[in-house]
Protein backbone atom coordinates (compact mmCIF):
# COMPACT_ATOMS: atom_id res chain seq x y z
CA UNK A 1 0.00 0.00 0.00
CA UNK A 2 1.70 3.47 -1.31
CA UNK A 3 2.28 5.95 1.89
CA UNK A 4 2.95 9.28 2.21
CA UNK A 5 4.93 10.84 5.19
CA UNK A 6 2.85 13.32 7.08
CA UNK A 7 4.27 16.61 8.23
CA UNK A 8 2.71 19.42 10.01
CA UNK A 9 3.57 22.34 12.05
CA UNK A 10 -0.10 21.80 13.99
CA UNK A 11 -0.37 19.98 17.00
CA UNK A 12 -3.62 18.60 16.14
CA UNK A 13 -3.51 17.25 12.96
CA UNK A 14 -4.85 13.53 12.48
CA UNK A 15 -4.63 10.87 9.83
CA UNK A 16 -7.82 9.06 9.17
CA UNK A 17 -8.20 4.96 8.98
CA UNK A 18 -8.92 2.61 11.49
CA UNK A 19 -5.91 0.47 11.37
CA UNK A 20 -4.49 2.33 8.73
CA UNK A 21 -0.80 1.92 7.70
CA UNK A 22 0.50 5.55 8.82
CA UNK A 23 3.69 7.44 8.40
CA UNK A 24 4.05 10.63 9.93
CA UNK A 25 7.44 12.86 10.67
CA UNK A 26 7.51 16.03 12.47
CA UNK A 27 10.55 16.80 10.36
CA UNK A 28 10.90 16.25 6.93
CA UNK A 29 13.17 13.19 5.85
CA UNK A 30 12.81 11.99 10.00
CA UNK A 31 11.81 8.63 8.76
CA UNK A 32 14.24 6.05 7.48
CA UNK A 33 13.71 5.38 3.59
CA UNK A 34 13.13 1.64 2.78
CA UNK A 35 14.54 0.23 5.71
CA UNK A 36 13.14 0.60 9.51
CA UNK A 37 16.45 0.84 11.26
CA UNK A 38 19.86 2.02 9.58
CA UNK A 39 22.89 1.81 10.92
CA UNK A 40 22.57 5.86 11.53
CA UNK A 41 18.74 6.94 11.32
CA UNK A 42 17.96 10.22 10.01
CA UNK A 43 19.20 13.24 12.71
CA UNK A 44 21.15 11.23 14.92
CA UNK A 45 17.85 9.61 16.30
CA UNK A 46 17.15 6.04 17.41
CA UNK A 47 14.95 3.55 16.10
CA UNK A 48 12.33 1.80 18.71
CA UNK A 49 9.54 -1.20 17.60
CA UNK A 50 6.84 -0.89 19.18
CA UNK A 51 5.36 -4.17 19.06
CA UNK A 52 1.33 -4.80 19.40
CA UNK A 53 1.03 -7.98 19.13
CA UNK A 54 3.56 -11.15 19.04
CA UNK A 55 6.37 -10.86 16.38
CA UNK A 56 4.87 -13.92 13.99
CA UNK A 57 0.74 -12.58 14.57
CA UNK A 58 -0.50 -13.41 11.20
CA UNK A 59 -0.33 -10.37 9.00
CA UNK A 60 -3.90 -9.52 9.01
CA UNK A 61 -3.61 -9.14 13.01
CA UNK A 62 0.03 -7.95 13.29
CA UNK A 63 -0.16 -4.48 14.79
CA UNK A 64 3.11 -2.88 15.33
CA UNK A 65 5.27 0.57 14.49
CA UNK A 66 8.79 2.33 14.25
CA UNK A 67 9.61 5.40 16.37
CA UNK A 68 12.11 7.39 15.52
CA UNK A 69 13.42 9.31 18.69
CA UNK A 70 15.88 11.52 20.80
CA UNK A 71 16.11 8.77 23.54
CA UNK A 72 15.18 5.32 23.69
CA UNK A 73 12.07 4.22 26.75
CA UNK A 74 14.84 2.10 28.00
CA UNK A 75 16.69 4.79 29.70
CA UNK A 76 14.75 5.12 32.90
CA UNK A 77 15.46 3.93 36.47
CA UNK A 78 14.42 0.65 38.19
CA UNK A 79 10.42 0.80 38.78
CA UNK A 80 9.27 1.25 42.79
CA UNK A 81 5.79 1.26 44.08
CA UNK A 82 3.93 3.83 42.77
CA UNK A 83 3.38 6.68 45.78
CA UNK A 84 -0.31 7.42 45.44
CA UNK A 85 -2.77 9.24 46.92
CA UNK A 86 -5.58 7.05 46.06
CA UNK A 87 -5.57 3.62 48.00
CA UNK A 88 -7.34 2.05 45.34
CA UNK A 89 -3.75 1.10 43.66
CA UNK A 90 -1.05 -1.50 44.78
CA UNK A 91 -3.93 -3.59 45.62
CA UNK A 92 -3.83 -6.40 43.04
CA UNK A 93 -7.28 -5.33 41.54
CA UNK A 94 -8.65 -9.16 39.74
CA UNK A 95 -8.13 -10.06 43.68
CA UNK A 96 -10.63 -7.87 44.91
CA UNK A 97 -13.89 -8.88 42.86
CA UNK A 98 -16.64 -10.44 43.71
CA UNK A 99 -19.09 -12.18 42.01
CA UNK A 100 -22.80 -11.75 42.66
CA UNK A 101 -26.03 -12.21 40.07
CA UNK A 102 -27.96 -9.21 41.48
CA UNK A 103 -28.96 -6.43 39.17
CA UNK A 104 -26.65 -3.35 39.75
CA UNK A 105 -27.26 0.35 39.28
CA UNK A 106 -24.90 2.90 40.41
CA UNK A 107 -25.81 6.62 41.12
CA UNK A 108 -23.76 9.54 38.91
CA UNK A 109 -20.49 9.26 40.11
CA UNK A 110 -19.22 12.04 41.88
CA UNK A 111 -16.48 14.39 40.27
CA UNK A 112 -13.00 14.47 42.43
CA UNK A 113 -11.35 17.69 41.79
CA UNK A 114 -8.27 16.84 43.76
CA UNK A 115 -6.85 14.09 41.47
CA UNK A 116 -4.97 13.62 37.91
CA UNK A 117 -5.98 11.34 35.24
CA UNK A 118 -3.21 8.67 37.36
CA UNK A 119 -5.33 9.04 40.56
CA UNK A 120 -8.65 9.16 39.25
CA UNK A 121 -9.12 5.55 38.14
CA UNK A 122 -11.26 3.03 40.06
CA UNK A 123 -11.79 -0.14 38.84
CA UNK A 124 -15.53 -0.66 39.11
CA UNK A 125 -15.57 -4.56 37.70
CA UNK A 126 -13.74 -6.75 35.69
CA UNK A 127 -13.04 -10.63 34.56
CA UNK A 128 -9.55 -12.45 34.19
CA UNK A 129 -6.33 -11.28 35.14
CA UNK A 130 -3.70 -9.15 33.21
CA UNK A 131 -1.35 -11.19 34.05
CA UNK A 132 -2.63 -13.71 31.97
CA UNK A 133 -3.54 -11.88 29.12
CA UNK A 134 -7.20 -12.50 29.56
CA UNK A 135 -10.31 -10.72 29.89
CA UNK A 136 -11.06 -6.79 31.31
CA UNK A 137 -11.60 -3.62 33.68
CA UNK A 138 -14.03 -1.44 33.89
CA UNK A 139 -12.78 1.63 35.58
CA UNK A 140 -14.39 4.79 36.65
CA UNK A 141 -12.71 8.34 36.37
CA UNK A 142 -13.28 11.27 37.78
CA UNK A 143 -10.49 14.10 37.48
CA UNK A 144 -10.06 17.41 38.18
CA UNK A 145 -5.86 17.79 37.93
CA UNK A 146 -3.77 17.91 34.99
CA UNK A 147 -1.41 15.07 35.29
CA UNK A 148 2.07 16.50 37.06
CA UNK A 149 4.05 18.72 34.37
CA UNK A 150 7.32 15.89 33.76
CA UNK A 151 4.91 12.90 34.41
CA UNK A 152 3.30 10.25 31.72
CA UNK A 153 1.69 7.12 32.18
CA UNK A 154 1.55 3.66 30.20
CA UNK A 155 -0.51 0.47 30.85
CA UNK A 156 1.54 -2.91 30.07
CA UNK A 157 -1.69 -4.50 31.57
CA UNK A 158 -4.08 -3.67 28.30
CA UNK A 159 -5.59 -1.32 25.56
CA UNK A 160 -7.50 1.63 27.24
CA UNK A 161 -10.95 2.32 25.43
CA UNK A 162 -12.17 6.12 27.04
CA UNK A 163 -15.83 6.83 26.63
CA UNK A 164 -15.77 10.32 28.12
CA UNK A 165 -18.66 11.51 29.86
CA UNK A 166 -18.15 15.05 30.66
CA UNK A 167 -15.01 17.35 29.98
CA UNK A 168 -12.45 17.55 27.13
CA UNK A 169 -9.12 15.53 27.25
CA UNK A 170 -5.88 17.14 26.10
CA UNK A 171 -3.72 14.02 25.41
CA UNK A 172 0.13 13.95 24.62
CA UNK A 173 1.20 10.86 23.52
CA UNK A 174 4.63 9.32 22.28
CA UNK A 175 3.04 9.37 19.07
CA UNK A 176 1.48 12.85 18.88
CA UNK A 177 -1.39 14.82 20.73
CA UNK A 178 -5.24 14.21 20.43
CA UNK A 179 -7.72 16.22 21.68
CA UNK A 180 -11.11 14.76 23.11
CA UNK A 181 -14.22 16.38 22.96
CA UNK A 182 -17.65 15.52 24.69
CA UNK A 183 -19.18 12.30 22.51
CA UNK A 184 -16.03 11.08 21.75
CA UNK A 185 -14.05 7.76 22.83
CA UNK A 186 -10.02 7.58 22.64
CA UNK A 187 -8.14 4.15 22.56
CA UNK A 188 -5.08 4.16 23.81
CA UNK A 189 -3.23 0.56 23.10
CA UNK A 190 -1.05 -1.21 25.49
CA UNK A 191 2.47 0.47 26.80
CA UNK A 192 1.80 3.70 24.59
CA UNK A 193 3.18 6.39 27.19
CA UNK A 194 0.71 9.53 27.64
CA UNK A 195 0.16 12.91 29.87
CA UNK A 196 -3.61 14.12 30.22
CA UNK A 197 -4.07 17.73 31.24
CA UNK A 198 -7.83 18.86 31.23
CA UNK A 199 -7.97 22.32 30.08
CA UNK A 200 -11.93 23.00 30.13
CA UNK A 201 -11.91 21.70 34.45
CA UNK A 202 -12.92 18.85 35.87
CA UNK A 203 -13.28 15.22 33.82
CA UNK A 204 -15.35 12.50 34.45
CA UNK A 205 -15.75 8.71 32.31
CA UNK A 206 -15.69 5.21 31.99
CA UNK A 207 -12.35 2.59 30.80
CA UNK A 208 -13.02 -0.41 29.50
CA UNK A 209 -9.20 -1.64 29.33
CA UNK A 210 -8.57 -5.24 27.25
CA UNK A 211 -6.74 -6.98 28.76
CA UNK A 212 -6.45 -9.58 25.38
CA UNK A 213 -6.64 -8.57 21.97
CA UNK A 214 -7.38 -5.72 20.36
CA UNK A 215 -10.47 -4.00 19.25
CA UNK A 216 -11.76 -4.24 15.62
CA UNK A 217 -14.51 -3.01 13.84
CA UNK A 218 -17.44 -5.63 13.49
CA UNK A 219 -18.27 -7.41 10.29
CA UNK A 220 -20.77 -5.84 8.30
CA UNK A 221 -22.42 -9.31 7.13
CA UNK A 222 -25.43 -8.44 5.23
CA UNK A 223 -25.03 -4.98 6.03
CA UNK A 224 -22.23 -4.43 3.39
CA UNK A 225 -19.45 -2.19 3.19
CA UNK A 226 -20.62 0.92 4.96
CA UNK A 227 -22.67 2.15 7.66
CA UNK A 228 -22.21 1.52 11.31
CA UNK A 229 -18.83 3.33 12.34
CA UNK A 230 -16.73 3.93 9.09
CA UNK A 231 -13.09 3.74 8.70
CA UNK A 232 -12.60 6.98 7.79
CA UNK A 233 -13.69 8.40 10.96
CA UNK A 234 -10.92 7.21 13.63
CA UNK A 235 -8.36 9.60 13.88
CA UNK A 236 -4.73 9.06 14.71
CA UNK A 237 -2.43 11.54 15.55
CA UNK A 238 0.30 12.97 13.78
CA UNK A 239 4.15 12.95 15.01
CA UNK A 240 4.75 15.69 17.66
CA UNK A 241 8.19 16.11 19.75
CA UNK A 242 9.47 18.35 22.54
CA UNK A 243 12.81 18.79 22.61
CA UNK A 244 13.58 19.53 26.18
CA UNK A 245 16.56 17.07 27.19
CA UNK A 246 17.61 17.51 30.74
CA UNK A 247 14.63 17.84 32.83
CA UNK A 248 13.75 14.84 35.38
CA UNK A 249 10.32 13.04 34.79
CA UNK A 250 8.60 10.45 36.07
CA UNK A 251 7.23 7.66 34.48
CA UNK A 252 3.92 5.67 36.05
CA UNK A 253 3.35 2.22 34.60
CA UNK A 254 -0.14 0.26 35.45
CA UNK A 255 1.84 -3.39 35.72
CA UNK A 256 -0.98 -6.38 36.37
CA UNK A 257 -3.31 -4.02 38.38
CA UNK A 258 -0.18 -2.31 40.35
CA UNK A 259 1.12 1.35 39.82
CA UNK A 260 4.88 1.81 39.68
CA UNK A 261 7.43 4.82 38.99
CA UNK A 262 10.54 5.17 37.61
CA UNK A 263 12.27 8.49 36.70
CA UNK A 264 13.93 9.34 33.62
CA UNK A 265 16.35 12.41 32.68
CA UNK A 266 14.45 13.26 29.46
CA UNK A 267 10.98 13.64 27.88
CA UNK A 268 9.41 10.56 26.70
CA UNK A 269 7.57 12.77 24.09
CA UNK A 270 10.70 12.96 22.05
CA UNK A 271 9.19 10.95 18.97
CA UNK A 272 10.28 12.97 16.04
CA UNK A 273 8.56 10.13 13.16
CA UNK A 274 6.78 7.01 13.17
CA UNK A 275 5.02 4.64 10.71
CA UNK A 276 2.92 1.57 11.43
CA UNK A 277 -0.93 0.35 12.29
CA UNK A 278 -0.14 0.17 16.56
CA UNK A 279 -1.09 3.80 17.38
CA UNK A 280 -3.89 5.67 19.19
CA UNK A 281 -6.81 7.39 18.38
CA UNK A 282 -10.32 8.79 18.48
CA UNK A 283 -13.62 8.57 17.21
CA UNK A 284 -16.49 10.87 17.26
CA UNK A 285 -19.62 9.08 18.26
CA UNK A 286 -22.16 11.62 16.47
CA UNK A 287 -20.58 9.77 13.29
CA UNK A 288 -22.01 6.63 13.93
CA UNK A 289 -24.11 5.37 10.82
CA UNK A 290 -27.15 3.98 12.65
CA UNK A 291 -28.61 0.54 11.14
CA UNK A 292 -32.32 -0.50 12.52
CA UNK A 293 -35.09 -2.31 11.89
CA UNK A 294 -37.96 -0.52 9.24
CA UNK A 295 -41.07 -3.19 9.48
CA UNK A 296 -41.30 -4.90 12.64
CA UNK A 297 -39.60 -5.90 15.96
CA UNK A 298 -36.39 -4.60 17.78
CA UNK A 299 -33.66 -6.13 16.49
CA UNK A 300 -30.25 -7.49 18.74
CA UNK A 301 -28.27 -4.77 20.03
CA UNK A 302 -25.11 -5.83 17.70
CA UNK A 303 -26.47 -3.44 14.77
CA UNK A 304 -24.88 -1.01 17.37
CA UNK A 305 -21.40 -2.11 17.79
CA UNK A 306 -19.05 0.09 17.39
CA UNK A 307 -15.97 -1.86 18.46
CA UNK A 308 -15.51 -5.40 19.18
CA UNK A 309 -12.52 -7.51 20.74
CA UNK A 310 -13.26 -11.40 19.45
CA UNK A 311 -12.39 -14.60 21.80
CA UNK A 312 -11.28 -17.27 20.12
CA UNK A 313 -15.01 -18.35 19.54
CA UNK A 314 -16.42 -16.74 16.29
CA UNK A 315 -19.21 -13.90 16.84
CA UNK A 316 -18.55 -14.24 20.84
CA UNK A 317 -16.80 -11.06 22.20
CA UNK A 318 -14.16 -10.80 25.32
CA UNK A 319 -15.65 -7.03 25.00
CA UNK A 320 -18.09 -5.24 22.59
CA UNK A 321 -18.59 -1.39 22.73
CA UNK A 322 -21.62 -0.85 21.63
CA UNK A 323 -23.74 2.95 21.80
CA UNK A 324 -28.04 3.81 21.43
CA UNK A 325 -27.29 7.35 19.45
CA UNK A 326 -30.29 9.28 18.88
CA UNK A 327 -32.21 7.27 15.58
CA UNK A 328 -35.62 7.18 14.18
CA UNK A 329 -37.88 3.83 15.48
CA UNK A 330 -40.75 2.96 12.79
CA UNK A 331 -41.19 -0.73 13.86
CA UNK A 332 -44.91 -1.55 13.28
CA UNK A 333 -47.25 -3.61 15.66
CA UNK A 334 -44.01 -3.76 17.74
CA UNK A 335 -42.71 -3.22 21.53
CA UNK A 336 -40.60 -1.01 20.81
CA UNK A 337 -38.01 -0.79 23.64
CA UNK A 338 -35.75 -3.17 24.33
CA UNK A 339 -37.14 -6.53 25.01
CA UNK A 340 -37.19 -8.60 28.62
CA UNK A 341 -34.17 -10.62 28.37
CA UNK A 342 -32.05 -13.15 30.06
CA UNK A 343 -28.36 -12.74 28.41
CA UNK A 344 -24.97 -15.39 28.52
CA UNK A 345 -23.56 -11.80 27.94
CA UNK A 346 -23.00 -9.40 30.96
CA UNK A 347 -23.80 -5.88 30.05
CA UNK A 348 -22.74 -3.22 31.83
CA UNK A 349 -24.05 0.45 30.99
CA UNK A 350 -23.08 3.84 31.07
CA UNK A 351 -24.79 6.84 29.95
CA UNK A 352 -23.07 10.45 28.69
CA UNK A 353 -25.65 12.65 28.13
CA UNK A 354 -29.63 12.30 27.82
CA UNK A 355 -31.77 9.56 28.49
CA UNK A 356 -31.89 5.43 27.69
CA UNK A 357 -35.28 4.49 25.96
CA UNK A 358 -35.27 0.72 28.24
CA UNK A 359 -35.06 3.28 31.77
CA UNK A 360 -38.10 6.02 31.56
CA UNK A 361 -38.93 5.69 35.17
CA UNK A 362 -35.58 7.26 36.40
CA UNK A 363 -32.72 6.12 38.08
CA UNK A 364 -30.02 5.15 35.13
CA UNK A 365 -28.69 9.03 34.98
CA UNK A 366 -25.75 11.11 33.19
CA UNK A 367 -22.35 9.40 34.76
CA UNK A 368 -24.36 6.50 36.40
CA UNK A 369 -24.03 2.59 35.38
CA UNK A 370 -25.45 -0.41 35.59
CA UNK A 371 -24.45 -4.13 35.25
CA UNK A 372 -26.71 -6.85 34.39
CA UNK A 373 -24.13 -10.05 34.37
CA UNK A 374 -24.58 -13.72 32.68
CA UNK A 375 -28.48 -14.38 33.14
CA UNK A 376 -28.97 -12.12 35.06
CA UNK A 377 -32.93 -11.02 34.38
CA UNK A 378 -33.67 -7.52 32.99
CA UNK A 379 -35.82 -4.80 30.79
CA UNK A 380 -37.40 -1.86 30.50
CA UNK A 381 -38.61 -0.81 33.89
CA UNK A 382 -42.65 -0.59 34.52
CA UNK A 383 -42.89 3.17 33.69
CA UNK A 384 -41.30 2.36 30.21
CA UNK A 385 -43.58 -1.13 29.43
CA UNK A 386 -46.96 0.91 30.41
CA UNK A 387 -45.84 3.59 27.86
CA UNK A 388 -44.59 1.38 25.42
CA UNK A 389 -47.11 -1.05 24.91
CA UNK A 390 -50.10 1.36 25.04
CA UNK A 391 -48.23 4.47 22.55
CA UNK A 392 -49.82 5.12 19.14
CA UNK A 393 -46.94 3.52 16.64
CA UNK A 394 -46.18 6.43 14.57
CA UNK A 395 -42.56 7.19 13.62
CA UNK A 396 -40.53 8.82 16.02
CA UNK A 397 -37.26 10.17 16.64
CA UNK A 398 -35.60 8.84 20.11
CA UNK A 399 -32.86 9.68 22.15
CA UNK A 400 -32.44 13.28 20.50
CA UNK A 401 -29.45 14.54 22.58
CA UNK A 402 -28.49 11.60 24.24
CA UNK A 403 -26.01 8.85 24.88
CA UNK A 404 -26.09 5.56 26.46
CA UNK A 405 -23.52 3.21 25.80
CA UNK A 406 -22.96 -0.75 26.65
CA UNK A 407 -19.73 -2.78 27.58
CA UNK A 408 -20.99 -6.69 26.76
CA UNK A 409 -18.63 -9.41 27.59
CA UNK A 410 -19.06 -12.91 27.54
CA UNK A 411 -17.25 -12.94 30.63
CA UNK A 412 -18.96 -12.83 34.12
CA UNK A 413 -18.35 -9.70 35.83
CA UNK A 414 -16.76 -9.64 39.15
CA UNK A 415 -17.78 -5.89 40.96
CA UNK A 416 -14.48 -4.39 42.98
CA UNK A 417 -15.01 -3.39 46.79
CA UNK A 418 -14.84 0.05 45.81
CA UNK A 419 -18.02 -0.54 43.20
CA UNK A 420 -20.12 -2.70 45.41
CA UNK A 421 -19.24 -0.31 48.76
CA UNK A 422 -16.57 2.07 49.02
CA UNK A 423 -17.82 4.66 46.22
CA UNK A 424 -21.16 4.55 47.73
CA UNK A 425 -23.54 4.91 44.79
CA UNK A 426 -24.90 1.46 44.48
CA UNK A 427 -29.44 1.91 44.15
CA UNK A 428 -30.35 -0.36 47.36
CA UNK A 429 -33.50 -0.29 45.24
CA UNK A 430 -32.94 -0.51 41.40
CA UNK A 431 -34.40 -3.98 41.26
CA UNK A 432 -37.90 -3.05 43.28
CA UNK A 433 -37.68 0.84 41.14
CA UNK A 434 -37.68 -0.85 37.78
CA UNK A 435 -39.72 -4.25 37.95
CA UNK A 436 -41.89 -4.87 41.56
CA UNK A 437 -44.61 -2.85 39.60
CA UNK A 438 -45.31 -4.86 36.37
CA UNK A 439 -48.42 -6.17 36.35
CA UNK A 440 -50.10 -9.64 34.80
CA UNK A 441 -52.18 -8.82 32.19
CA UNK A 442 -53.34 -11.82 31.20
CA UNK A 443 -56.39 -13.30 30.41
CA UNK A 444 -57.46 -16.38 29.72
CA UNK A 445 -60.50 -15.29 27.30
CA UNK A 446 -60.46 -12.38 25.21
O1 LIG B 1 -30.45 -4.32 28.40
C1 LIG B 1 -30.28 -3.29 27.79
O2 LIG B 1 -30.89 -2.25 28.05
C2 LIG B 1 -29.36 -3.28 26.58
C3 LIG B 1 -30.03 -3.86 25.41
C4 LIG B 1 -30.60 -3.05 24.45
C5 LIG B 1 -31.28 -3.59 23.39
O3 LIG B 1 -31.81 -2.80 22.47
C6 LIG B 1 -31.42 -4.97 23.28
C7 LIG B 1 -30.83 -5.78 24.24
C8 LIG B 1 -30.13 -5.23 25.29
O4 LIG B 1 -29.54 -6.00 26.21
FE1 LIG C 1 -29.79 -6.16 28.17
Amino acid sequence: MPVTAFKTEEKYAYQNGFQSYHETAAIEDALPIGQNSPQKPPFGLYSEKLSGTAFTAPRSENLQSWLYRIIPSAAHSDFTPYKSHNSQWNENASSSLQWIPNQLRWDPFDLDLEVDWVDSLKLVAGAGSAALKSGLGIFIFAAGKDMHEHQAFYSADGDFLIVLQQGVLDVQTELGWIFVRPNEILVIPRGIRYRITLPEGPVRGYVLELYQGHFQLPELGPIGSNCLANSRDFQAPVASFDEEVDHDWTLVAKFNGNLFQASQRHTPFDVVAWHGVYYPYKYDLGRFNVIGSTSFDHPDPSIYTVLTAPSDRPGTAIADFVIFPPRWLVMEDTFRPPWYHRNTISEFMGLIQGDYDAKTGGGFKPAGASLHNVMSAHGPDANTHEIASNTDLKPTKIGGGSMAFMFESCLMLGVTHWGLLQCQKIQKNYNEQSWKDLKPHFKRSV
